[in-house]
């Protein structure tokens, strides 16, 4: 295990309580081939615990286990050892079902319907009465952002739109509990940033999320903690910004400092004998510009974008 000392308690996430929702104890999973051979092991001895209002990310490279052990905690496989708890029941319970929602990584959507006929057939599964469907599918469709299309068919739809839809359908019950299952996988980044608005909201309105991903960046501005698995063991577990934190660096931003005085703070540093690593102007990520840019051509359609930056190296 990399850092111990980042293997934290959910305790330290503000807006969790201390209900624990999901828990995992030495969960095991080793897939058989036909003749009951011992295939891959998919998931070794994870331990986890999940409070309710957190959102959890499950991080790591493709093949790690992160969908097996969702399908685990949804009851949709059996563990080889171990036990897997939710809302403190075994996960193949039926009653506990309705409580939670699920976006799988691919959805199957049925291509002909529009959002608002797919949600009314998920909300007839349900057993949601008529008036409570309406109002419900009414709300999903403006969380999502998908009023203007509600009544085109999901095979118009592009992928953002469909993650959308999605979205929607993991909700319709109004669930307590949602898995979602790369949920950014294939939209831009502006797609990813709504997503992540969303799960936010999600947050907001007290739901308790498990999200899997196998980039970092997806995870990192959204989920309260994280765990890293790869090859099916858990690597790190702990809050984002601990994990992130390098502990023996020190970072200094300021605006309008002049020469002279960055000169100065590097004679401080170097008083202190310490080691100055960089005193330069810190650069925005692609994903940043490329959000301020397509924010600032909606603001100003037809013209070039308008974004800070130093244009001296043109
Ligand atoms: N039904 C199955 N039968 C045999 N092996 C499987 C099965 N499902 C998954 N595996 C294997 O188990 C391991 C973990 O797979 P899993 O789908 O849980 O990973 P993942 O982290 O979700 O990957 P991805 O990011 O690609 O979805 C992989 O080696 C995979 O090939």
């Amino acid at each position: 295990m990399a850092t111990t000392e980042t293997m934290d308690s959910a305790a330290e996430t503000p807006s969790a309580s201390n209900e624990i929702v999901i828990e995992t104890r030495n969960l095991t999973k080793v897939y058989r081939d036909f003749w009951g051979r011992q295939k891959v092991r998919a998931l070794k001895a994870l331990d986890l615990e999940v409070r309710r209002g957190e959102i959890f990310g499950l991080l790591g490279p493709n093949g790690s286990g992160k969908s097996t052990t969702m399908k685990l905690l949804l009851g949709l496989l059996f563990p080889t050892s171990g036990q897997a708890l939710v809302f403190g029941e075994d996960p193949s319970k039926v009653s506990i079902k309705e409580r939670i929602g699920y976006l799988p990584e691919e959805s199957y959507l049925y291509r002909f319907l529009s959002a608002r006929e797919t949600l009314e057939f998920y909300g007839r599964l349900f057993d949601m009465p008529a008036s409570v469907r309406r109002e419900r599918i009414d709300k999903l469709i403006e969380m999502v952002g998908l009023k203007w299309a509600e009544r085109r068919q999901l095979k118009e739809y592009s992928k953002g739109m469909t993650r959308r839809i999605g979205l929607a359908q993991a909700l319709i019950n109004d669930p307590e509990l949602i898995f979602l299952d790369e949920p950014t996988t294939g939209l831009d980044p502006l797609g990813i940033r709504e997503m992540k608005d969303l799960i936010l909201r999600l947050r907001d309105e007290g739901k308790t999320v498990l999200v899997t991903s196998h980039q970092l960046a997806d995870l990192q501005d959204v989920a309260d903690r994280i765990a890293i698995l790869h090859q099916g063991e858990l690597k790190e577990m702990g809050r984002v910004d601990a994990l992130l934190k390098v502990r023996d660096e020190t970072q200094i931003r300021a605006r309008g400092l002049s020469d002279a005085a960055k000169e100065e703070i590097r004679q401080v540093i170097q008083r202190h004998e310490a080691e100055l690593i960089d005193i330069e102007n810190p650069t925005t990520t692609l994903e940043e510009l490329f959000l301020s840019i397509v924010r600032d051509s909606e603001a100003r359609p037809g013209r070039r974008a308008r974004v800070d930056r130093d244009d001296s190296a043109d």
